[in-house]
C-alpha cells in the first residue's frame, strides 16, 4: 500500500481464521486505519488484492462490523442509542412491512442486550458516558451479524474497567459465533490475554505472529531500526525506546 513515494507496507500476506483475534499495533501513521479502509473496501490497494470470507472487499459488505474511532457525540444530536445501533441493521434483510419491522426491531434489542445497554439505549447519545457510547457502538457493529469485525482503537480515552468490558465483549462475540477479529490498538495491555496473533505495523515495514513471538527486545528493535527494550511487569508489557506513543516514556525515547 503506497501514497506516492510512501510505502505503509510491502508483500503483507495475512490470512485471518474464523474466530482469530488479531492485534494491530504501530505508530501514528504506520497504516493501521488505511488496513481497515482497504478491507472495508474505502481505500484500493496499490497492488494485491483484499478478500473478505472469499469476496473482493467493497463498501457495504454485509459481512462486516465495524467499530469506528470513537468520536464524542456533538451536542444537540438527538440520536438515541436504539437509533445508532438500528443503522448498523441491513435494511434489505428485513423487508419494509410489519414484519420486517418487528425482526428488525428484535435484532436491534437482542444487539443492544447481548452488551448489557438496555439501561440506557433510550436515552440521548449526547447524555451517555465514552463507555456508554462505545457498548452502543459494538452493539451497531454486531447486529448485522458480521463474520469479520473491524475495530478502530474502540477502548481510546475509556476507563479500565469499561477497556476490559468493551474487550471482553469482542471476545465473546468472536468465541460464540467464530468471528474474525482486527483490533486497532496503541494500547495491548487490556486485550493482551485474548490476542491470538498481533501485527506490528512500522515505517513501511511489518511483523506477524503470536505476541510472544512479535513482542519482543530483539524483534521490535529489528523493526524500529533502534535499540527496543519490552520487559514484563506484573503481567503487562512495558515498551521502552520507540519514541512514538506505545512507548512507556511517553515518547521521549
Ligand atoms: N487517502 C490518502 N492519501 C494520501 N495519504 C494518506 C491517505 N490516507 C492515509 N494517508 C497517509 O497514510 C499514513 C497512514 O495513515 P493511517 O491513518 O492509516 O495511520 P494509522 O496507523 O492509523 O495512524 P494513527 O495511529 O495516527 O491513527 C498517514 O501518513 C496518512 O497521512
Amino acid at each position: 500500500m503506497s501514497f506516492g513515494e510512501r510505502t505503509l507496507w510491502h508483500d503483507l500476506d495475512l490470512d485471518v481464521a474464523p474466530g482469530e483475534f488479531i492485534a494491530v499495533l504501530g505508530p501514528n501513521g504506520s497504516g493501521k486505519t488505511s488496513l481497515l479502509r482497504v478491507l472495508l473496501g474505502r481505500l484500493a490497494l496499490s497492488s494485491g488484492s483484499a478478500e473478505i470470507a472469499g469476496r473482493a472487499a467493497t463498501v457495504g459488505n454485509p459481512g462486516i462490523g465495524y467499530v469506528p474511532q470513537q468520536k464524542t457525540i456533538d451536542a444537540g444530536v438527538q440520536l438515541r442509542g436504539v437509533d445508532l445501533v438500528g443503522l448498523g441493521v441491513d435494511g434489505h434483510r428485513w423487508g419494509l412491512g410489519w414484519r420486517g419491522r418487528r425482526e428488525r426491531a428484535e435484532k436491534v434489542a437482542a444487539a443492544i442486550a447481548a452488551v448489557g445497554a438496555q439501561d440506557f439505549a433510550h436515552a440521548s447519545l449526547e447524555t451517555l458516558s465514552g463507555g456508554e457510547q462505545q457498548r452502543l457502538r459494538v452493539a451497531q457493529a454486531l447486529v448485522g451479524d458480521p463474520s469479520v469485525l473491524l475495530c478502530d482503537e474502540p477502548l481510546l480515552s475509556l476507563d479500565m474497567a469499561n477497556q476490559k468490558l468493551v474487550a471482553e465483549l469482542v471476545d465473546k462475540r468472536r468465541r460464540e459465533h467464530d468471528t474474525a477479529v482486527l483490533f486497532v490498538t496503541h494500547e495491548i495491555n487490556p486485550i493482551l490475554p485474548l490476542v491470538d496473533r498481533v501485527l506490528y505495523l512500522v515505517d513501511g515495514g511489518f511483523r506477524i505472529g503470536t505476541p510472544d513471538e512479535v513482542m519482543t527486545s530483539a524483534t521490535l528493535s529489528e523493526l524500529y531500526g533502534t535499540e527496543v527494550e519490552v520487559l514484563r511487569v506484573r503481567g503487562r508489557l512495558v515498551v521502552v525506546g520507540t519514541g512514538d506513543e506505545i512507548d512507556a516514556l511517553g515518547g521521549t525515547a
